[in-house]
């Protein structure tokens, strides 16, 4: 089994993206916010209002214009395609154990091992999930010098500007949900690599060709997830009038979609946690590997989660007095995803049709729903 020489940082081969499909498929008419024009005169009026109608009706939408240079990304999907081509033996080396389920806890390196549901067919894909404050792989150490500051622009340059235009389109102070999220306090926030296999017409056909099961980012729960834009059309949305609509991988974008913890700040309706899924690519990509990088952001640990106290939530009678009242049980940040990850990870099936797709659990005095479709 090779192993890895800590100090050494291997030449990578450059990540080639696949082609772009040409199926026509049923693209979600998403919105489009140029961050470039976030410092210009005038410029974050104009994307609040694009923003409102994308965290109203869609809870998902694309950013350009971030000003990451298009090689740090490229170089971010090339460690991480070098870190799933290892040997598995050496990935398994910084396994999330499920004694880190138990706990809610699940840093590191994932590997597909639970079958979906009730059939024979197992998950296609692997992870990696990558938090500064947990011992790492030593693949990811060699390779942290790139990847702790990628993960630092991808919060100054989109995330941050994202919670100033949310802030804004609730009337809030600019910097209300920067400061819950600060990057310099202790939080899960984190990168994640994930790549998925392709997989048999004939396997995939025994699951109806869902991937992942319609979902909102509950999983790795959060405020915002960031999905920069990998050429292997997967991702669907469902959208207001239920329908399953294709999410379209725009070069340079990101795909954004608000998370449960944004959905919870805001009274779970006013900006949407929009149930997604993945499925089985169309025929000209259907062979490919999907490789994705990912940014989950995640409220600092000791944030306390209440709703905010947005003139906004307040005109619409959202706010109750119980919600206003500070003297109240407090849930934290932290609180709130481990039960999360518990729920959901720890159990040896992934839940699919009839397999406990319903399931509660409790944060202090919160019971949250938790369900698939
Ligand atoms: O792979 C994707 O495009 C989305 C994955 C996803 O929704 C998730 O992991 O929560
Ligand atoms: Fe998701």
């Amino acid at each position: 089994m090779p192993t890895l020489a800590l100090e050494a940082k291997p030449a990578l081969v450059p990540y080639v993206e696949p082609q772009e499909t040409s199926s026509p498929l049923d693209w979600a008419p998403l919105v489009t916010i140029d961050l470039s024009k976030f410092d210009e005169p005038g410029g974050k009026e104009t994307l609040v209002a694009e923003l409102k109608d994308a965290i109203r009706r869609w809870g998902f939408w694309v950013v350009v214009g971030t000003n990451i240079p298009q090689e740090d990304i490229d170089r971010q999907l090339s460690i991480a395609n070098a870190f799933f081509n290892l040997p598995i033996e050496e990935k398994r080396k910084e396994s999330t154990t499920s004694l880190l389920f138990v706990l809610g806890s699940y840093f590191g390196y994932r590997e597909p091992k639970r079958f979906i549901g009730k059939s024979d067919v197992k998950e296609n894909m692997e992870m990696v999930r990558i938090d500064c404050m947990v011992p790492r792989h030593d693949f990811i150490k060699i390779f942290e010098d790139e990847i702790a500051p990628f993960h630092r622009q991808v919060w100054y340059k989109v995330a941050r500007k994202l919670y100033v235009l949310l802030a804004l389109v609730l009337k809030l102070p600019e910097d209300y949900f920067v400061k819950l999220h600060d990057y310099e306090q202790p939080s899960e926030d984190h990168l994640r690599y994930m790549i998925y296999h392709p997989r048999s017409a004939e396997d995939d056909e025994k699951i109806n060709g869902i991937w992942s099961l319609g979902h909102t980012d509950r999983l790795d729960f959060g405020s915002l997830t960031l999905l920069f834009a990998q050429q292997v059309a997967a991702l669907q949305i469902r959208t207001p009038d239920e329908q399953w609509k294709w999410v379209k991988p725009v070069k340079g974008g990101i795909t954004c979609n608000a998370a449960d913890i944004m959905s919870f700040l805001t009274k779970v309706g006013y900006v949407k946690s929009t149930v997604h899924r993945v499925v089985r690519p169309p025929p000209d990509q259907a062979n490919n590997e999907r490789l994705g990088l990912f940014y989950f952001s995640r409220p600092g640990n000791d944030v306390l989660l209440r709703p905010a106290p947005s003139p906004v939530l307040r005109k619409l009678g959202l706010l109750t007095p119980a919600d206003e009242d500070e003297s109240g049980e407090d849930v934290k940040g932290i609180d709130y995803v481990r039960a999360r990850v518990k729920n959901v990870h720890d159990r040896q099936y992934t839940r699919n049709g009839d397999v406990d797709v319903q399931s509660t659990f409790h944060v202090k005095h919160l019971k949250i729903q938790d369900y698939y479709l």
